[in-house]
């Protein structure tokens, strides 16, 4: 079995609660508010410029060349591409003036920078997987119920993480984590297994907190 599936078994009952969460369902529905939607996206400007950096981190320290490069791309592609798409909404919600992570957002891109900078590079890389392939699942998922929905406002954000583009990386990713895995101990692929699960269940918590525009208690 590849490393991949035993990932995918393991946050399968996170990932069912991810897409009946409220953030998506009512962003499927396209009934999500602009407000919360607004809060998210500025939430996720800062979030993808620390993805960025960890992945870059983790460009510099993989061994592999190709790897390296794969990595480096995705780097610019979380900063330019899906930046872009940032820029489009927030030029008809409103641009935020600062944005000052969340909560959850700062325990979220913490936790990234820190795998990236000090565990082995197949738990840094296990670590950031998620943000690929959860926003994949996702994605496709509610692209597969829009017919019965109307002019959903969010059709831009859908069609970037449903889209073909991101599909490849996703893929690349995905080869990359099973090629490290597969020259790597059992007991660090279990350490590859838990770093999967805790940032799977970072990006169910990232969700929530937009829903609930969460804010600092002091
Ligand atoms: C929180 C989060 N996780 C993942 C992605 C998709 N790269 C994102 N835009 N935001």
């Amino acid at each position: 079995m590849k490393w991949t599936e035993k990932a995918w078994d393991r946050i399968v009952p996170i990932y069912e609660q991810i897409i009946t969460m409220p953030f998506n369902q009512e962003l499927l529905q396209g009934s999500l508010s602009k407000e919360r939607f607004k809060f998210y996206m500025a939430q996720d400007a800062y979030y993808l410029g620390e993805f960025g950096k960890a992945l870059s981190t983790i460009s510099g320290r993989l061994r592999d060349l190709d790897q390296v490069l794969a990595f480096s791309q995705f780097a610019s592609g979380a900063i330019v591409v899906e930046r872009a798409l940032h820029e489009g909404y927030f030029k008809t919600l409103g641009i935020p003036d600062q944005i000052n992570p969340s909560p959850t957002c700062l325990l979220y891109t913490n936790y990234l920078l820190s795998k990236s900078a000090y565990s082995n590079v197949e738990v840094a890389v296990a670590a950031v997987l998620p943000c690929f392939w959860i926003y994949k699942k996702v994605g496709d998922h509610i692209y597969s119920q829009q017919e019965t929905v109307k002019d959903n406002p969010y059709k831009n954000w859908i069609d970037t993480y449903a889209g073909e583009d991101f599909a490849k990386s996703v893929q690349h990713a995905l080869e990359i984590a099973d090629q490290l895995a597969s020259q790597s101990s059992e007991k660090l692929q279990e350490e590859m297994l838990e770093a999967f699960e805790m940032a799977t269940r970072l990006e169910w918590m990232f969700w929530d907190s937009a829903y609930k525009m969460e804010k600092w208690s002091i």
